[in-house]
């Protein structure tokens, strides 16, 4: 198997280059590389994943006749990938790009302990009580729970993107013990600052069910300073389904339904979706 490689894609207002997971935590999981984020030089603000894993695989089965066979197989490796972020880091948006980009299961931890939840059992109950306190969920319960929806067929086959996994260095150890290293490691690095500035002017559309921010979503003034970045990604979210009311509110009806409009010379959402240059 690939070893795995992993990146720190700063996404706040000044780019810098950072090591990975800033910590001991993931040291162990970076070494060689299959897969990397590299500067788009054709896109000095846009980042890029490029796919460098062999097209090709090969087996060698042993045939009764003791002769061996050599099989090359045109079918790549699933990609598997790790992604860490803070909430409001842009995790969710990424992991919907890419999953969609490089055709993944997209497996989120918190999703598998609300299924776990919904089902009524032991462990569910158990989840819960520390869920709802706020609190990491026991490893013997995540651990083995992530560990069975990597093996499942679907995951195998096309390959994953696992989220809010590991929380902790047990958690990765253990996913290491069984067998499963990921190709790549992405943490979406933003200051802490840019991200309290976007929890607070996170408002929520009753209609759509859909987050906004207010900056982004209200900021006229910013809007007519950077038309050019604010089309483009309008573009970029209109044809995710993202935002798709939106351009139509009028600007009194914003205004009543968000409050008042600060203005801004920052576009958090802006620099999320322009330095990740899928
Ligand atoms: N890897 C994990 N280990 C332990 N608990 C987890 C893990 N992932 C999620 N949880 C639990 O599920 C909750 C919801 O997780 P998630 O959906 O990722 O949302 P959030 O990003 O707000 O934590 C967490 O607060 C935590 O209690």
């Amino acid at each position: 198997m690939a070893g795995a490689s992993s990146c720190c894609v700063n996404l706040g207002v000044t780019a810098k280059t950072q090591q990975p997971f800033a910590s001991s935590k993931s040291s162990k999981l970076s070494n060689s590389s299959s897969f990397s984020f590299f500067p788009d030089t054709s896109s000095p603000s846009s980042i890029s994943l490029r796919a460098q894993k062999p097209l090709v695989s090969f087996s060698v089965t042993r045939r009764r006749d003791s002769t061996l066979v050599a099989a090359a197989s045109a079918k790549p490796e699933p990609l598997k990938i790790m992604i860490a972020g803070a909430p409001a880091s842009g995790k969710g948006t990424q992991c919907e790009l890419i999953t969609k980009k490089y055709d993944l299961v997209h497996i989120a931890a918190g999703d598998l302990l609300r299924a776990e939840i919904a089902s009524g059992s032991e462990n569910g109950k158990r989840a819960r009580e520390y869920m709802d306190r706020g609190q990491l969920v026991p490893d013997e319960i995540v651990v083995m729970m992530v560990k069975d929806r990597l093996l499942q067929p679907d995951s195998r086959e096309k390959g994953w993107l696992l989220d809010g996994y590991p929380r902790s260095s047990s958690q990765a150890t253990a996913l290491k013990e069984f067998g499963f290293k990921p190709d790549i490691f992405i943490l979406l690095d933003v200051p802490e600052e840019i991200l309290v500035e976007r929890v607070v002017g996170r408002r929520l559309d009753p209609v759509t069910g859909k987050i906004y921010h207010l900056k982004l979503s209200c900021d006229w003034l910013l809007i007519t300073k950077m038309w050019k970045q604010f089309f483009q990604c309008m573009k970029i979210l209109q044809s995710r389904h993202v935002i798709v009311s939106l351009p139509i509110y009028p600007v009194k009806i914003a205004k009543l339904f968000w409050g008042s409009l600060p203005v801004s010379s920052t576009a958090p959402y802006h620099d999320i979706i322009l330095r990740i240059g899928f």
